[in-house]
């Protein structure tokens, strides 16, 4: 299939470039939600509300759908996220993903007869070997699922290995702050149920907060994926986490956890210093060993790569941290995080292909692109939106920008965060007359969105308030069309019923209007004949604005040309 695409027969005329600006977890509350948590609301931001009324008295303003199957996901009511939002605004398809393909390798139990398994989880128990599985513990969806952890150590177990153990991180992020132990609970009853049934010894071996341990992205702090490297493969503790009483090492991950809860009681499950559960002699009850299997059963790429790379690399290959006496073992991903890097070499189950996403065709079509976004969602609006693919589509007409950010991702004490850097860097770009299509994602109001910080999260919307007004300013200068909208909801529902913290996504609608000070009426936003408009649609308004019609395998456009 070519990449080339049809020309619009009246195409919109415009001087500027066509600019996505991406709020991330910029949602509408949903009628269910506490209207007491809504702190985009809350925050009144009177530039970004006068354009969304303007954009709706001209027939320039609808609501997207950023959840559940609108963006592929497995269940009507899953929330949405980063991935799958940039995914679909970026590939224009919705594509079934990552989540939905491991249930189905789980349930036909193809996973267990493929060449991922066979060769690390089946070849490490054929030799007595033990077996690991480590990764996100909740059915928070966007990492991981615990039934699907529940699958494979089932799986695992049916192979006879002579030990499995499980090294949970704890969420808090994309489930309720302080729900770990809940999961903790579910995880020892699994354990318990596949040793008494099986044989096989089942066991928590460590473990630690998610945010803390192992998870992070983008290369924006390595220490996080070094302590939770010492926690997984050599059982240990590092010192500097053992302050204020805080042992380390337990017989427990309840006790572990509990204890850090007694002695850090501001701290949520996602910064939960790390642990290692250990026997009556103190000794690590699994620390990884040449010939294991170690499965990571993240689903998600851009947390997951940064530790694969870390049991992944040769000795003399890696310089991120030192790593001690590397076992050799058998590594597998549950799914290949990244084609274009192939990272892991090897992975359980296939993952979403995700082709002919929009910068091939504007590539294609010699158009000049640019994005930016600063560190912690760099990857999201450049490997996410082009289909889970790192690098460049077309390096001599493209350009990638990333504002590096502060290593912190829990930044409630300064909801800015790097928005005016991202601001003054997206404002030259759109000044440059470079670029045919710009796009940016603001991270802030997810970022502190995860927070549960509601006043934290009003005080980054009034912010990202301010640099809209510039953005919109250097548009309108430039003669130039503004998309607005978000990836899925997360600041609109910054409390729970009970008026609690909530610091996970949403399920909310996100808006989408546009922002075209030139405009004569040459085209309105209409979703007549779409059941439910989704997000993917931004695809095709991108080509729309730049004078193409979509492919027909698109999702069709909210946009009708006059
Ligand atoms: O990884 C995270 O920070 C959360 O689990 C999901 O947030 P994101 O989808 O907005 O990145
Ligand atoms: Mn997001
Ligand atoms: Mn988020």
């Amino acid at each position: 299939m070519s990449l080339s695409l049809s020309p619009l027969a009246n195409p919109i005329k415009r001087d500027g470039p066509v600019v996505l600006c991406i709020l991330d977890g910029y949602g509408i509350q949903s009628p269910k939600a506490n209207p007491e948590g809504d702190a985009i609301v809350a925050a009144n931001p009177e530039t970004i509300n006068g354009m969304i009324a303007e954009a709706k008295e001209r027939g320039l303003y609808t609501e997207l759908a950023a959840h559940g199957h609108s963006v592929g996901l497995p269940d009507a009511d899953d929330m949405g996220n980063s991935e799958v939002g940039h995914n679909a605004m970026g590939a224009g398809q919705v594509v079934a993903q990552g989540a939905k393909l491991v249930n189905v390798a789980l349930e036909d139990g193809s996973m267990f007869s493929a060449n991922g398994w066979t060769s690390t989880v089946k070849a490490a128990a054929a030799k007595k070997g033990r077996v690991h599985f480590f990764g996100l513990l909740s059915d928070g969806n966007i990492h991981s699922h615990i039934d699907q952890l529940e699958g494979m150590v089932k799986g695992a177990a049916r192979e006879s290995p002579s030990a499995i153990f499980v090294h949970p991180l704890i969420d808090g992020r994309d489930v309720p702050p302080t729900s770990g132990l809940i999961y903790i609970a579910k995880l020892e009853a699994i354990l318990k149920a596949v040793t008494e049934e099986t044989g096989v010894p089942a066991m928590i071996a460590s473990g630690g907060g998610r945010m803390h341990c192992v998870m992070d992205r983008y290369g924006s702090n390595w220490s996080i994926v070094e302590r939770g490297y010492n926690h997984i493969v050599h059982g240990k503790v590092d010192e500097a986490e053992l302050v204020s009483g805080y042992k380390g090492y337990y017989t427990s991950a309840e006790e572990a956890i509990t204890h850090a809860r007694e002695l850090f009681p501001e701290k949520q499950d996602q910064f939960n210093p790390p642990f290692v559960c250990v026997d009556a002699d103190n000794k690590p009850l699994g620390p990884v060993r040449d010939g294991d299997a170690v499965v990571n059963f993240n689903f998600r790429g851009d947390r997951a790569v940064q530790i694969t790379k870390a049991f992944e690399a040769p000795e003399g290959a890696f310089d991120h941290f030192d790593r001690g006496v590397i076992p050799a073992c058998l590594y597998a991903g549950i799914l290949e995080y990244d084609s274009e890097a192939g990272i892991p070499k090897t992975y359980l189950c296939p993952p979403p292909s995700i082709t002919r996403v929009l910068s091939e065709y504007l590539c294609a079509a010699e158009k000049k692109c640019y994005a930016i976004a600063e560190t912690h969602k760099y990857g999201h609006v450049t490997y996410f939106f082009n289909g889970n693919r790192s690098g460049y589509i077309n390096e001599e007409i493209e350009s990638y920008n990333q504002i590096v950010s502060e290593p912190n991702e829990m930044i409630e004490g300064h909801p800015e965060m790097m928005a005016e850097e991202v601001t003054v860097d997206l404002v030259a770009a759109i000044e440059s007359g470079k670029w045919d299509f710009v796009r940016v994602n603001y991270a802030n109001p997810d970022m502190v969105g995860h927070t549960g910080n509601f006043d934290s999260e009003v005080r980054c919307v009034k912010f990202l308030d301010q640099c809209m007004k510039r953005v919109l300013a250097a548009v309108e200068k430039m003669g130039g069309v503004l998309m607005l909208t978000a990836d899925h909801g997360n600041g609109e529902e910054m409390m729970d019923k009970k008026g609690k913290p909530k610091t996970s996504h949403t399920t909310g609608a996100v808006p989408f209007a546009i922002f075209d000070p030139k405009y004569q009426n040459e085209y309105k936003v209409d979703t007549t004949g779409i059941e439910t408009p989704g997000i993917a649609s931004i695809a095709s308004v991108t080509m729309n604005l730049l004078g193409y019609k979509q492919p027909e395998f698109y999702e069709p456009s909210v946009v009708t040309l006059e």
